[in-house]
Protein backbone atom coordinates (compact mmCIF):
# COMPACT_ATOMS: atom_id res chain seq x y z
CA UNK A 1 0.00 0.00 0.00
CA UNK A 2 1.39 3.34 -1.20
CA UNK A 3 0.84 6.04 1.27
CA UNK A 4 -1.71 9.24 -0.22
CA UNK A 5 -1.44 12.33 -0.24
CA UNK A 6 -2.21 14.20 2.65
CA UNK A 7 -5.83 14.91 2.57
CA UNK A 8 -5.55 17.14 5.39
CA UNK A 9 -2.93 19.62 3.48
CA UNK A 10 -5.46 20.56 0.60
CA UNK A 11 -6.03 22.99 -1.54
CA UNK A 12 -8.41 25.47 0.30
CA UNK A 13 -11.32 24.80 -2.39
CA UNK A 14 -11.80 21.08 -0.38
CA UNK A 15 -13.77 22.36 2.15
CA UNK A 16 -15.91 24.72 -0.45
CA UNK A 17 -16.60 21.54 -2.59
CA UNK A 18 -17.60 19.45 0.32
CA UNK A 19 -18.94 21.13 3.21
CA UNK A 20 -19.39 18.96 6.20
CA UNK A 21 -18.86 15.74 3.89
CA UNK A 22 -15.00 16.29 3.61
CA UNK A 23 -14.53 13.74 6.46
CA UNK A 24 -16.39 11.14 4.27
CA UNK A 25 -14.43 12.37 1.23
CA UNK A 26 -11.77 11.42 3.13
CA UNK A 27 -12.42 8.22 4.24
CA UNK A 28 -13.30 7.34 0.84
CA UNK A 29 -10.00 8.52 -0.45
CA UNK A 30 -8.43 6.42 2.42
CA UNK A 31 -10.46 3.28 1.61
CA UNK A 32 -9.39 3.68 -1.98
CA UNK A 33 -5.43 4.19 -1.42
CA UNK A 34 -5.89 0.98 1.11
CA UNK A 35 -7.94 -1.31 -1.16
CA UNK A 36 -7.73 0.20 -4.76
CA UNK A 37 -4.87 -1.50 -6.25
CA UNK A 38 -6.03 -4.78 -5.06
CA UNK A 39 -9.51 -3.95 -6.71
CA UNK A 40 -7.69 -3.05 -9.80
CA UNK A 41 -9.60 0.22 -9.42
CA UNK A 42 -6.55 2.33 -9.53
CA UNK A 43 -2.74 2.27 -10.69
CA UNK A 44 -0.03 2.02 -8.20
CA UNK A 45 1.66 5.48 -9.35
CA UNK A 46 -1.54 7.50 -8.75
CA UNK A 47 -2.00 6.61 -4.96
CA UNK A 48 0.55 9.02 -4.16
CA UNK A 49 -1.96 11.46 -5.83
CA UNK A 50 -4.84 10.46 -5.44
CA UNK A 51 -6.85 13.38 -3.72
CA UNK A 52 -5.69 16.24 -5.78
CA UNK A 53 -5.64 14.69 -9.46
CA UNK A 54 -8.41 12.14 -8.27
CA UNK A 55 -10.93 12.82 -5.73
CA UNK A 56 -10.72 17.08 -5.78
CA UNK A 57 -10.70 16.83 -10.00
CA UNK A 58 -14.10 14.75 -9.82
CA UNK A 59 -15.28 17.42 -7.06
CA UNK A 60 -14.81 20.47 -8.84
CA UNK A 61 -17.30 19.32 -11.57
CA UNK A 62 -20.26 19.08 -8.34
CA UNK A 63 -21.40 23.10 -9.32
CA UNK A 64 -22.06 22.17 -12.52
CA UNK A 65 -24.88 19.49 -11.06
CA UNK A 66 -28.51 20.70 -10.96
CA UNK A 67 -30.76 19.42 -8.29
CA UNK A 68 -32.38 15.95 -9.30
CA UNK A 69 -30.77 13.02 -10.98
CA UNK A 70 -27.13 11.93 -12.53
CA UNK A 71 -26.51 8.65 -14.17
CA UNK A 72 -22.75 8.03 -14.09
CA UNK A 73 -21.25 5.51 -16.50
CA UNK A 74 -18.19 3.30 -15.95
CA UNK A 75 -18.13 4.71 -12.11
CA UNK A 76 -15.43 2.21 -11.72
CA UNK A 77 -13.41 3.04 -8.35
CA UNK A 78 -16.69 5.90 -7.79
CA UNK A 79 -14.85 8.53 -10.13
CA UNK A 80 -16.48 10.99 -10.61
CA UNK A 81 -20.06 9.30 -8.91
CA UNK A 82 -19.20 8.66 -5.29
CA UNK A 83 -17.21 11.98 -4.87
CA UNK A 84 -19.77 13.68 -6.26
CA UNK A 85 -22.60 11.65 -4.19
CA UNK A 86 -20.64 12.88 -1.20
CA UNK A 87 -20.32 16.52 -2.55
CA UNK A 88 -23.99 16.65 -3.25
CA UNK A 89 -26.49 14.92 -1.11
CA UNK A 90 -28.76 17.04 -3.22
CA UNK A 91 -28.73 14.79 -6.04
CA UNK A 92 -29.26 11.33 -6.49
CA UNK A 93 -26.66 9.31 -8.63
CA UNK A 94 -27.02 6.19 -10.35
CA UNK A 95 -24.03 4.42 -10.99
CA UNK A 96 -23.58 2.30 -13.98
CA UNK A 97 -20.35 0.11 -14.22
CA UNK A 98 -20.74 -3.50 -15.68
CA UNK A 99 -17.84 -5.59 -14.11
CA UNK A 100 -18.86 -7.62 -11.04
CA UNK A 101 -15.83 -6.75 -8.73
CA UNK A 102 -16.18 -3.16 -8.80
CA UNK A 103 -19.57 -3.27 -8.43
CA UNK A 104 -18.78 -4.58 -5.10
CA UNK A 105 -16.63 -1.89 -4.67
CA UNK A 106 -19.44 0.36 -5.39
CA UNK A 107 -22.23 -0.80 -3.20
CA UNK A 108 -19.39 -1.53 -0.29
CA UNK A 109 -18.38 2.06 -0.41
CA UNK A 110 -22.12 2.79 -0.17
CA UNK A 111 -22.49 1.33 2.21
CA UNK A 112 -19.72 2.17 4.73
CA UNK A 113 -20.01 5.91 4.07
CA UNK A 114 -23.94 5.45 4.70
CA UNK A 115 -24.26 7.85 1.33
CA UNK A 116 -28.58 7.26 0.96
CA UNK A 117 -28.51 9.00 -2.82
CA UNK A 118 -26.73 6.57 -4.41
CA UNK A 119 -27.94 3.50 -6.29
CA UNK A 120 -25.30 1.40 -7.92
CA UNK A 121 -26.35 -0.89 -11.39
CA UNK A 122 -24.57 -3.83 -12.67
CA UNK A 123 -24.88 -3.23 -16.89
CA UNK A 124 -23.11 -1.61 -19.71
CA UNK A 125 -24.97 1.77 -20.26
CA UNK A 126 -25.86 0.94 -23.73
CA UNK A 127 -28.35 -1.96 -21.71
CA UNK A 128 -29.64 0.26 -19.62
CA UNK A 129 -33.99 0.02 -19.69
CA UNK A 130 -35.23 2.40 -16.96
CA UNK A 131 -38.60 3.94 -16.78
CA UNK A 132 -37.12 7.41 -16.94
CA UNK A 133 -34.10 9.54 -18.23
CA UNK A 134 -31.61 11.08 -16.18
CA UNK A 135 -31.37 14.91 -15.80
CA UNK A 136 -27.06 14.78 -16.24
CA UNK A 137 -25.09 12.00 -17.12
CA UNK A 138 -21.42 12.14 -16.23
CA UNK A 139 -18.53 9.98 -17.10
CA UNK A 140 -14.60 10.19 -16.66
CA UNK A 141 -12.42 8.20 -18.78
CA UNK A 142 -14.75 5.47 -20.41
CA UNK A 143 -14.77 6.27 -23.85
CA UNK A 144 -14.86 8.82 -26.92
CA UNK A 145 -16.94 10.85 -26.82
CA UNK A 146 -18.47 10.28 -30.26
CA UNK A 147 -18.93 6.65 -28.48
CA UNK A 148 -20.66 8.16 -25.87
CA UNK A 149 -23.16 9.74 -27.38
CA UNK A 150 -24.76 6.86 -29.00
CA UNK A 151 -24.59 4.73 -26.11
CA UNK A 152 -25.90 7.57 -23.80
CA UNK A 153 -27.97 10.36 -25.29
CA UNK A 154 -31.37 7.41 -24.96
CA UNK A 155 -30.34 7.77 -21.09
CA UNK A 156 -31.23 11.63 -20.39
CA UNK A 157 -34.62 13.16 -20.94
CA UNK A 158 -35.25 16.38 -23.26
CA UNK A 159 -32.98 19.01 -22.00
CA UNK A 160 -30.86 16.54 -19.91
CA UNK A 161 -26.97 17.28 -19.95
CA UNK A 162 -23.64 15.10 -20.96
CA UNK A 163 -21.36 16.45 -18.22
CA UNK A 164 -17.99 14.73 -19.36
CA UNK A 165 -14.69 14.19 -17.76
CA UNK A 166 -11.99 14.48 -20.62
CA UNK A 167 -8.22 15.28 -21.48
CA UNK A 168 -6.59 17.79 -22.94
CA UNK A 169 -8.08 16.88 -26.41
CA UNK A 170 -11.71 18.11 -25.32
CA UNK A 171 -11.94 20.42 -28.27
CA UNK A 172 -10.79 17.73 -30.99
CA UNK A 173 -13.02 14.97 -29.22
CA UNK A 174 -15.93 17.49 -30.12
CA UNK A 175 -14.63 17.86 -33.63
CA UNK A 176 -14.62 14.36 -33.95
CA UNK A 177 -17.98 13.59 -33.06
CA UNK A 178 -19.81 16.31 -35.54
CA UNK A 179 -21.75 13.20 -36.86
CA UNK A 180 -23.36 11.89 -34.00
CA UNK A 181 -23.67 15.50 -32.41
CA UNK A 182 -25.69 16.49 -35.65
CA UNK A 183 -27.53 12.75 -35.53
CA UNK A 184 -28.37 12.74 -31.73
CA UNK A 185 -29.11 16.85 -32.25
CA UNK A 186 -27.36 17.88 -29.22
CA UNK A 187 -26.94 21.52 -28.79
CA UNK A 188 -24.44 24.13 -26.65
CA UNK A 189 -21.85 21.70 -27.05
CA UNK A 190 -19.19 23.25 -24.86
CA UNK A 191 -15.77 22.60 -22.97
CA UNK A 192 -15.41 23.73 -19.48
CA UNK A 193 -12.38 24.21 -17.99
CA UNK A 194 -12.52 24.07 -13.99
CA UNK A 195 -9.94 24.49 -11.37
CA UNK A 196 -7.32 26.56 -13.28
CA UNK A 197 -4.79 27.77 -11.10
CA UNK A 198 -6.71 25.96 -7.69
CA UNK A 199 -5.85 22.66 -8.55
CA UNK A 200 -2.48 21.14 -9.88
CA UNK A 201 -4.40 20.16 -12.96
CA UNK A 202 -6.85 21.55 -14.86
CA UNK A 203 -10.46 19.27 -15.39
CA UNK A 204 -11.84 19.81 -18.58
CA UNK A 205 -15.41 19.16 -19.26
CA UNK A 206 -17.27 18.35 -22.34
CA UNK A 207 -20.78 20.07 -21.94
CA UNK A 208 -23.80 19.63 -24.21
CA UNK A 209 -27.89 19.88 -23.80
CA UNK A 210 -29.85 16.75 -24.99
CA UNK A 211 -32.49 17.93 -27.44
C1 LIG B 1 -10.90 3.36 -17.41
S1 LIG B 1 -12.18 2.92 -16.35
C2 LIG B 1 -12.59 4.47 -15.63
C3 LIG B 1 -13.27 4.30 -14.32
C4 LIG B 1 -13.61 5.61 -13.59
N1 LIG B 1 -14.63 6.34 -14.31
C5 LIG B 1 -12.38 6.46 -13.39
O1 LIG B 1 -12.30 7.55 -13.94
O2 LIG B 1 -11.48 6.00 -12.66
C6 LIG B 1 -13.56 2.63 -17.45
C7 LIG B 1 -14.75 2.03 -16.73
O3 LIG B 1 -15.84 1.98 -17.64
C8 LIG B 1 -16.49 0.74 -17.53
N2 LIG B 1 -17.16 0.48 -18.82
C9 LIG B 1 -16.60 0.04 -19.97
N3 LIG B 1 -17.53 -0.07 -20.94
C10 LIG B 1 -18.71 0.33 -20.39
C11 LIG B 1 -20.06 0.42 -20.87
N4 LIG B 1 -20.36 0.06 -22.12
N5 LIG B 1 -21.01 0.86 -20.03
C12 LIG B 1 -20.72 1.22 -18.75
N6 LIG B 1 -19.46 1.13 -18.24
C13 LIG B 1 -18.47 0.69 -19.04
C14 LIG B 1 -15.36 -0.23 -17.20
O4 LIG B 1 -15.82 -1.42 -16.59
C15 LIG B 1 -14.50 0.60 -16.26
O5 LIG B 1 -14.88 0.46 -14.92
Amino acid sequence: MSIPENTEAEPAVASDLFGERIELAREFTNALATHGEEYGLIGPLELPRLWTRHILNCAIVAPLLREGTVGDIGSGAGLPGLVLAIARPDVHFTLIEPMERRVKWLNDQVLSLGLDNVTVLRDRAEDVRLPEGFDQLTARAVSAFSKLIPMCAPLVVPGGEFILMKGINAAKEIEAAEKQIRRFKLRDVEVIELGDGVLPETTRVIRATVS
